[in-house]
Order: structure tokens, then C-alpha cells, then sequence
């Protein structure tokens, strides 16, 4: 399989190229050059398998050319091996039609440890081929760094630099991250929001000269690899409710874009899915654009909810992409703009096709609360805030007599301070994080600069390496 960047000035490349190079060389985002696509019968052939066989099966396309089906079998069987539940992705019947499927039973309790944790494995496994080493620039708003921190931890081809906004993620995401004190992970708190943080990773990219001397790669869902192993779990919710043969619905909480846009890839390859329910917070830019395509930045405020405190959700660049018949240098122009002026000029008829598929709903901190505890109330199910937001972003766009499947993205004890709020509990932490708080913390404040973040990436690299 080759790859194509949505803005096309970039060069095509194979899965393994796609994994190191994180961002296209334009700024764009790395596609499948073409939709691999299941049959029916394809489909029902899945029926059955493990979590890591079916991973490897829906996986097969997109690494075809790079990795073969056995390896991918085998890293797809030691990815998962470590999660704590014997279904991997357990589902919950939560009313007739409800389900909510639980992505958190990796190493760091959210759903980021589903693509994380392969991923970890693909670099090792592809830069012992080449005999290179890399080093992995991250942007956090709370999950995905320590997902990374988790999976790259002491791989010697693998230096990380992790950048999280100082003081808005829960204290447990960020002790998650910087109580690792293996050389090969560096922590640094941006003073700044997730996007500022995620601007500094594009931004970094976009240094050539930089970019080439540190050897850049990205774990953030810009890269493809990231949204391919985040499909396989839509397609297991999907056969265990009766697809091929019935429609499903999902209902995903949504920041960055990346775990819906594996929903809407999982459907564009022949998955029977109705619907796509978007759950956002306060922030509510995607929930805004499916209203009345008002794409419109406006400042982060922080929430319950802070994995989702996000206004520039780098995926939906490769759904504006697909919106625009893959006219790559439109995308380009339109995101370019967007930049420049905070607003997203996305064509009518594209906005109304996305409108066909895609719902939003969004709920502020007091309506997340009540949410939790409504749950809790009548189903005794408790749920983070990130996923509440899913359940009821499900409920409020279920489709008569298609079960919705609500993404539960992490896991209650991640968010001690929300979970009492709302119902009086405050779940534990599972015995291998019980110790979290007397753990040694150790990151880097840096002030929100380029010139800062890219010192202190540098020295990082030149410290472990000494
Ligand atoms: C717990 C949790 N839920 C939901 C999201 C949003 O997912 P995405 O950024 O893929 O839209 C995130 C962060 O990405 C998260 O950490
Ligand atoms: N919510 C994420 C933000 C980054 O998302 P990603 O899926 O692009 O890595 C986080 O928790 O860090």
C-alpha cells in the first residue's frame, strides 16, 4: 500500500515510510492511496477471532508491501497480550440499543494504548530492519503521552519527547507520564493549551533542517499508523452486533479526530455503520461545524473533560480531504486559510455531506455531570467523563432499532476529581499504578517557543545519547 499527503506536494510512501515520517513532508497528512475494501463475506469471515487476529486481518492492507501477515500477526499478538481483560475491548450493554465498548484496559487505563502499544512494537520492529534510530516528538492533552511514554519506554532506537500543557491535564494523566525516569523519555510541560503543544510538533516538522538532524517521527494520530490500529476495534463492536448482516452506530468522544475518523475509514471499507455521533465538551468546534459549518476557533477553556480540550482537530484535515474528492491542493488552500484567519471555509456541499453521516452534540461541564451521575443512577455503569460525554452523545443521536456503540475512552480512576464530584465515588487505581502518587515526578517547564521546545528537545537527544 502506498500513501498519498492530503495537501500533494509530498512524496508517496510505503506503511513503513508513513510510520517514520509521522507528518508529510507539506504539512499534510499521509492517506491510503486507495481504500482497501472487505466484502460481506470478508466480513463474516472475521467472526470468531481474537482481538490481535482480527487487528492483524483488518491491519493487512494498509502494511501490505512493508510488514508481512505473520509478523504483523506476531507484534498484533504481543501489542495486546498485556491488556487485563480476556476480551481486549469488553462491551457493556447499557439499555436495549446502548452499548459501550471499553478501550481501557491497556498498561494507562485510556483507549490510546489500543494503537500505542503496536505502535511501540512497528518502530522497534522496522528500525532494526533499517538500523535507524528516531526520535518521537508528541503533543498530549493527557493520554496519548503517557500511552507513548508506556510503549517506547527504553526502546534503544526510540528517544521521546512528550509536551503537555502545563497544568491542564488531571494529576494522575500527568504523573502517568512523568514519574517514567528511563533515559530514553523526556517530559516537557508547555506553558500553553494541547494545541499550542500540537502546533510546536507541526511546527517542528515543518523545520526541515531541524527536522532532518533529530530525525523527527510522530505518535500523534497525524500519524497514519495511529488512525489504521485504532479501525480494528470498530469492526469487533460491529460483528459482535450482528454486522455484515445489521447496521451499527458509534458514538466517539472526540478531540483530535483521530479515533472517529478510524470509524468513518472502518465504514469506508465496507463496514455496515448508520451513523457517526460526535461527543464534544465546551469546546465544541466540531459539534458547532456539524450544526451550521461554523468552523470557528475560538480559546480553549479547560473542562472535566481534558483530553478533549481542543480547538484544531488535525484529523479532520483527512475527512475535509476525502469531502473534497481528494482535490489535495483545495485542502490545502482551505486548511492554510484556516490558519490564517481561525475559520474554516469548507464548501457547502461538502459540509452537507458530512452532515449526512455525522452528529454532534456537545456538553458543558455541569450537563457532563449529570451524565456521570445519571449513569451511575440507573445503570450503576461509571463512566469517565470523556466517555459519558460518548453515551450521551449516543443517546441523543441513536437511530430507531440500530444499536449504538459508545466509545469508552478511559478509565474512571484517571479522573478522581470529576468521579466524586458526580457520584460520591472515587474509583481506585489498578495495583501496578497504586503507587503513583509517591512516585518521583521529573519534567521541564518550557515557555511556549519554538526556539525553547526545540532546545530542549535537542538536549534531550544529546543527553541520552551521551
Ligand atoms: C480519554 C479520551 N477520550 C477522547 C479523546 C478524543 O479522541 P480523539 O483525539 O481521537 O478525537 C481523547 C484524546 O484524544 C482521550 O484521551
Ligand atoms: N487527547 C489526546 C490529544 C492527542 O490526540 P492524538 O490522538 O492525536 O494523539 C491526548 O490525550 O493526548
Amino acid at each position: 500500500m502506498r500513501y498519498v499527503s492530503t495537501r500533494g506536494q509530498a512524496p508517496t510512501l510505503d506503511f513503513s515510510g508513513v510510520l517514520l515520517a509521522g507528518l508529510a513532508g507539506d504539512g499534510g497528512l499521509y492517506m491510503p492511496e486507495t481504500w482497501p475494501e472487505f466484502s460481506a463475506d470478508d466480513w463474516r469471515a472475521m467472526r470468531g477471532l481474537s482481538y490481535p487476529e482480527l487487528a492483524a486481518r483488518v491491519m493487512a492492507p494498509f502494511t501490505a508491501g512493508s510488514i508481512d501477515q505473520d509478523t504483523l500477526l506476531g507484534l498484533c499478538r504481543e501489542a495486546y497480550a498485556g491488556f487485563t481483560h480476556p476480551a481486549t475491548v469488553p462491551m457493556v450493554q447499557l439499555d436495549r440499543d446502548l452499548f459501550a465498548m471499553e478501550l481501557f484496559h491497556g498498561p494507562t487505563l485510556a483507549f490510546k494504548d489500543m494503537a500505542m502499544q503496536l505502535l511501540g512494537r512497528l518502530f522497534d520492529h522496522v528500525l532494526t530492519q533499517q538500523d535507524r534510530r528516531v526520535t518521537i516528538v508528541g503533543a498530549t492533552s493527557g493520554d496519548t503521552g503517557s500511552a507513548a511514554i508506556e510503549a517506547c519506554r527504553d526502546r534503544a532506537r526510540l528517544q521521546v519527547v512528550i509536551l503537555h500543557p502545563l497544568g491542564r491535564t488531571s494529576a494522575v494523566q500527568r504523573r502517568q507520564m512523568t514519574t517514567v525516569l528511563s533515559p530514553n523519555i523526556a517530559n516537557l510541560a508547555l506553558e500553553g493549551t494541547f494545541d499550542d503543544c500540537q502546533d510546536m510538533v507541526k511546527a517542528m516538522f515543518a523545520d526541515a533542517p531541524f527536522r532532518d538532524d533529530m530525525q523527527l517521527s510522530a505518535v500523534n494520530s497525524i500519524n497514519w499508523a495511529r488512525v489504521a490500529a485504532q479501525i480494528p476495534y470498530y469492526v469487533a463492536a460491529a460483528l459482535a452486533l450482528g454486522a455484515p448482516d445489521r447496521e451499527v452506530s458509534f458514538a466517539v468522544p472526540t478531540g483530535n479526530f483521530g479515533n472517529v475518523f478510524a470509524a468513518w475509514a472502518a465504514r469506508r471499507m465496507g463496514l455496515p455503520v448508520a451513523r457517526l455521533a460526535i461527543g464534544s465538551n465546551g469546546n465544541d468546534i466540531l459539534a458547532r461545524f456539524l450544526a451550521g459549518n461554523d468552523m470557528s476557533m475560538r480559546p480553549v477553556t479547560p473542562s472535566l473533560s481534558p483530553s478533549m480540550d481542543i480547538q484544531v482537530s488535525s484529523n479532520f484535515e483527512r475527512l475535509l480531504f476525502e469531502l473534497l474528492d481528494r482535490d489535495a491542493s483545495l485542502c490545502a488552500a482551505i486548511m492554510t486559510g484556516f490558519r490564517q484567519t481561525g475559520r474554516m471555509a469548507v464548501p457547502d456541499a461538502s459540509w452537507r455531506q458530512a452532515t449526512t453521516l455525522f452528529h454532534g452534540e456537545a456538553l458543558d461541564d455541569p450537563a457532563t455531570e449529570a451524565e456521570i451521575r445519571r449513569l451511575h443512577r440507573e445503570t450503576q455503569y461509571l463512566a469517565d467523563p470523556h466517555s459519558a460525554i460518548g453515551i450521551a452523545a449516543a443517546r441523543a443521536c441513536a437511530l430507531p432499532g440500530i444499536p449504538t456503540v459508545a466509545m469508552a475512552t478511559a478509565h474512571p480512576a484517571k479522573f478522581p476529581d470529576a468521579m466524586l464530584s458526580a457520584t460520591g465515588l472515587s474509583p481506585a487505581l489498578p495495583p501496578h499504578l497504586a503507587d503513583l502518587f509517591e512516585r518521583e515526578e521529573h519534567f521541564r517547564v518550557v515557555p511556549n517557543r519554538l526556539d525553547a521546545v526545540q532546545d530542549a528537545v535537542r538536549a534531550s537527544v544529546l543527553k541520552n545519547a551521551a
